[in-house]
């Protein structure tokens, strides 16, 4: 295959003497409508599905260490884990992810979004193969701290790769499929631990079989484009504009809706060039690394930029400080520990409704809108958290974090409480499924194309370092705090969250990827936001 040329000698050349041209108005408006009522055809959805294999792979490795906790007995180093072992286990992978994340954003820009799938992808099968032949704890620790690398640079670019190849009303949904693809990772690692759960050393394929997406992924890579946005950055233009043909090929004025998207990445990236001219001092520097430089101060001293990765930040702290993941790794020890007689089984409860209502945000993100969706579905998870730390507090029997299976002893004078939890969890599992499970992974539509990969870098480390947090802190707090006051911190989080987002988040549904940057301006666009989203409804 032949290898293109920037079509461009200096940085940004072509655009800048483009720059001039004067866009045809009315031309401009008619394919700005088409574009923002155009929702993909299948090309779109292969990619998105392609790329979204890293969900699968997030998923699934993050699920998959609930099961292989409980039944890993003596297996690693020749004695049981305890406490320590197991929150080593379980949150390197977070602190790993923490680590690469931010790196993510900047290579991303360096070498394109899709080659560093590619590097995720390698460090996913190395991580498994580790992990599923390790004689001790340390080596699991290694294991799943590579697999940390990878889900941290898959979770920062995936997400980021979808926004950009995404038609505007269709980003949303498109980036819920990533969402889908990691509940259903999880889903599926519940069953092969629940398969493999009375099976001697079944951990070992419990973790082994995380290569297989792997492999899966490396093959369909072949046929992943660059994102148009990359392209044009770097320069080839003449293969953005391919791939835009291809991405809006069933839209009925393509070629004018082509032009149009293609006149506004343009228009953004002479914008930055022009910014960048104005403050380029000629360095001592490496270009790369002055430019790297120069988006980060982008990031931090713009007025938009701050406030677009406050945002960010803010919802991916709150997606892990609500302490949704306790249930993703630690629900075998909690269901174990309330004497449920299969807990592998009660957990996949768990997993499936996180699934289910994924799958309902699927088909209403775009609808009902980001900001709605969370301000109705946090309040449900305040209400069931507050529920399910009332329900432990009259539990009589004190929280073990090393329980040993039940069978069906359960004690009859308190299993109607240990059903209330269920129920509770369940009720919050949903809620947080339909809206802060997803909505803060739209984050890549809040930053300008100049900022995006680093913003997102940024936001995804947020995430993993919250995520970290709350797998180191859930067991001690559980064992030393007790569970009602453990479940009723995270229904405080969840209520400041909730006053945060109607303060600060405005609705970004429906609006183009280059709209969102005269929306964070002056200030936190909410009205803005709303009165926008309010003229799109009318004028479908
Ligand atoms: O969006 C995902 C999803 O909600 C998962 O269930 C959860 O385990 C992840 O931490 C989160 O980032």
């Amino acid at each position: 295959m032949m290898r293109e040329e920037p079509d461009h000698s200096g940085p940004h050349a072509p655009l800048l003497a483009s720059a001039d041209t004067p866009p045809v108005q009315d031309h401009d408006d008619q394919a700005l409508a088409s574009e923002l009522n155009y929702s993909g055809g299948w090309f779109i959805w292969i990619l998105t599905f392609s790329a979204g294999i890293s969900g699968l792979l997030f998923g699934y490795d993050t699920g998959v260490i609930s099961s292989t906790l409980v039944t890993i007995g003596s297996d690693l180093s020749s004695r049981p884990l305890d406490t320590l072992d197991e929150s080593l286990i379980t949150s390197c992978t977070s602190l790993f992810a923490l680590v690469a994340s931010p790196f993510t954003g900047v290579l991303a820009d360096k070498c394109g979004r899709r080659r560093v799938i590619l590097v995720a992808d390698a460090l996913f099968a190395l991580g498994a193969l580790i992990q599923a032949s390790t004689s001790n704890v340390w080596g699991m620790i290694l294991g799943r701290s590579i697999l940390g690398l990878a889900v941290g640079s898959a979770s920062a670019v995936t997400p980021l790769y979808i926004s950009e190849i995404a038609p505007s009303h269709a980003r949303g949904r498109l980036v819920t499929i990533m969402c889908l693809l990691i509940t259903g990772g999880q889903v599926v690692a519940y069953i092969v631990g629940w398969l493999f759960s009375e099976t001697s050393g079944g951990w070992r394929w419990m973790v082994g079989l995380g290569m297989a997406p792997a492999f899966l992924q490396f093959a369909f890579l072949l046929i992943l484009p660059e994102t148009p946005r990359w392209l044009v950055q770097a320069g080839f233009d003449s293969r953005a504009m391919n791939v835009l043909g291809q991405i809006y090929q069933d839209c009925p004025d393509r070629d004018r809706v082509v032009a149009q998207v293609m006149r506004n990445i343009r228009g953004e990236i002479i914008q930055e060039a022009l910014e960048m001219d104005q403050m380029n001092a000629p360095g001592t520097k490496s270009q790369w690394l002055h430019d790297a430089s120069q988006r980060a101060h982008d990031l931090f001293y713009d007025g938009g930029n701050r406030r677009a990765l406050i945002i960010a930040m803010m919802l991916q702290g709150l997606q892990q400080l609500c302490g949704f993941n306790s249930l993703m790794y630690f629900s075998g020890i909690i269901f174990t520990s309330l004497s449920f007689s299969s807990p592998t089984l009660t957990s996949l409860t768990v997993a499936v409704t996180n699934f289910t209502f994924t799958l309902l945000a699927f088909w209403l993100i775009d609808r009902v809108g980001r900001r709605r969706i969370l301000l109705y579905s946090i309040p449900v998870m305040i209400l069931a958290l507050g529920l399910c730390a009332i329900a432990f507090s009259s539990l009589d029997i004190p929280f073990d974090a090393h329980p040993r299976p039940h069978g069906d002893d359960a004690d009859s004078q308190t299993s109607f409480y240990p059903l209330l939890i269920l129920f509770c969890l369940t009720v919050y599992t949903a809620s947080y499924a339909f809206g802060l499970g997803n909505v803060p992974w739209q984050q890549a539509e809040l930053f300008p194309l100049n900022v995006r990969s680093l913003g997102s870098g940024l936001a995804t480390a947020t995430n993993w370092g919250s995520n970290f947090i709350v797998g180191l802190t859930f067991l001690p707090m559980m064992e030393w705090l007790s569970p009602t006051w453990t479940f009723f911190v995270y229904a405080v989080v969840c209520a400041f969250g909730w006053v945060a987002v109607r303060a600060i988040y405005p609705e970004m549904s429906g609006l183009g990827l280059e709209e969102v940057k005269g929306l964070l301006a002056d200030g936190w666009g909410v009205e803005e936001s709303l009165r926008r989203r309010h003229g799109f409804h009318g004028r479908q």
